[in-house]
């Protein structure tokens, strides 16, 4: 079995690990962290929870401590706050002794304060492309010509052309970090992405994939629970009781597919009692932190989110996640559930599926390579609930109705038209929002 010390890792960077209650390295670790050190551009596809972080940064570092300028190192992640944080806390943690300086290059923080921090040359800087492509666009008080490693972690995400497409921003920082850099490509799902990705490590890439059939890890329980549309809610209702009842040390997240139906869903929970909190993109930043910092902390033991959720997040606490809709696609179900059973811990989740989304299990199933089993439920303690649960429902849906939460909705997705240069110069937003405003005082008055 591998060790740190026989993959070439300097013995600081051990004792380092050794803080972490890091003893020896993960498959991914083991492979991937000897041919970075050679100087090999690196894509690296291993089971969520498996220790990519650490496979990146560890060798980063190594190299930083030798030849130590910024910037040094530039990651690039989808996400906004939360995972580039948990990255930058990383290097942060294991490059301590280095004096090691980062900067999170992320939407919806200060664009001042960020330029400012860029200057100063910090070693590593994390950032979401979209940003940090407007940094570059617009100021010219730093450079990324030094750049030594280029690194994309969930790397396919940041290729793919989803709801938020990066690919424009990724043009951007490409044409400015230099051609002879090391590329560094991550993500439990890089599979798809294979082509464009080989275009962005043109350094001939050492690959590396997990070799198992199965697509999630063996730790965890993947279960199914068949239920109609209309009793969904009660269902939930019912597995939150009985994980709290059986196990009160348990944290939960639960998935679900539109900031709105996460928003009712937490109020909906939080009437019955439970300690939870919600996580959306229709939420400011600092609320995204705070509220994730409570649920890390166990202050609130079930985290109501979105996908914004569904990548990266490490929280060892996490036992189950529940999947209020089945997602429609194999790669995000893989991602979502990855958030339990990681590093070796055991985790169950469970899928609710209503009868619309047979085809989508399937698709699942094919793809992770593992067929996922009937959570037995008492029909009987769910049908007891059911009214209750409908009309809180219906309570909670009415309240949010009364607010400006359709309205904020409306306004964000002009201003990302705005910013993706859709509807550059059409619209007056501050028109808008005083129309907007207007409307849902009128709301207000007739609720
Ligand atoms: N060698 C190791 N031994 C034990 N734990 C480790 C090791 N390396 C990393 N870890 C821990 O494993 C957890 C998961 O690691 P990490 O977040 O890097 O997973 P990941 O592979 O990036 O997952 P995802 O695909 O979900 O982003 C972290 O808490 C990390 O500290």
């Amino acid at each position: 079995m591998a060790t740190f010390a026989s993959l070439g890792l300097s013995e600081w960077l051990m004792e380092q690990c050794k803080q972490m209650g890091i003893a020896r390295p993960t498959q991914v670790q083991e492979n991937c962290i000897p041919a970075i050190l050679e100087g090999r551009d690196c894509m690296g596809c291993a089971k969520t929870g498996s220790g990519k972080t650490a496979a990146f940064v560890l060798p980063v570092l190594q190299k930083l401590a030798e030849d130590p300028y910024g910037i040094f190192c530039l990651v690039l992640t989808p996400t906004r706050l939360e995972l580039a944080y948990q990255i930058a806390e990383q290097f942060r943690v294991l490059g301590k002794p280095l004096g090691l300086k980062d900067c999170i290059i992320v939407g919806g923080m200060d664009m001042v304060a960020q330029a400012l921090e860029l200057s100063k040359k910090p070693h590593i800087v994390v950032a979401t492309p979209g940003r940090l492509a407007d940094h570059i666009r617009s100021s010219d008080t730093f450079n990324m010509k030094r750049i030594r490693f280029l690194i994309l972690d969930e790397a396919d995400r940041l290729l793919e052309q989803g709801c938020t497409d990066f690919t424009k921003d990724l043009e951007v920082i490409l044409g400015v970090v230099p051609a002879k850099r090391q590329t560094l490509l991550f993500s439990a799902t890089l599979t798809d992405t294979l082509q464009e990705l080989k275009s962005i490590a043109m350094n001939k890439p050492f690959f590396w994939e997990n070799k198992s059939d199965v697509r999630t890890v063996e730790e965890l329980d993947q279960r199914y629970l068949l239920a109609p549309e209309k009793v969904k809610d009660a269902y939930l209702v019912h597995l939150i009781q009985k994980f709290q009842d059986e196990h009160d040390d348990w944290s939960i997240i639960i998935f679900t597919n539109t900031c709105k139906n996460c928003q009712i869903l937490t109020m909906m929970l939080r009437e019955f009692r439970f300690p939870a909190i919600s996580l959306h993109s229709m939420m400011k930043q600092r609320q995204r932190f705070a509220n994730l910092a409570k649920f890390k902390s166990n202050i609130f033991k079930v985290l109501i989110a979105t996908d914004v959720a569904a990548r990266g997040l490490d929280i060892p606490t996490v036992q189950v996640v529940i999947n209020h809709n089945t997602p429609g696609l194999p790669k995000i179900y893989i991602h979502r559930v990855g958030r339990t059973a990681r590093a070796g811990r055991r985790g169950v989740s469970i899928t609710l599926v209503t009868q619309y989304d047979i085809h989508l299990v399937n698709a699942i199933e094919e793809q992770i390579q593992a067929k996922l089993k009937e959570y037995p439920v008492e029909e009987k303690e769910v049908l007891k609930i059911l009214t209750q649960v409908n009309v809180t429902r219906r309570q909670c849906e009415i309240k949010l109705e009364s607010t400006d939460f359709d309205e904020k909705k409306e306004i964000n997705k002009k201003k990302q038209m705005i910013l993706e240069g859709k509807k550059r110069g059409k619209m007056n937003l501050k028109k808008f929002k005083k129309r907007s405003r207007r409307k849902s005082e009128r709301c207000r008055k007739t609720n």
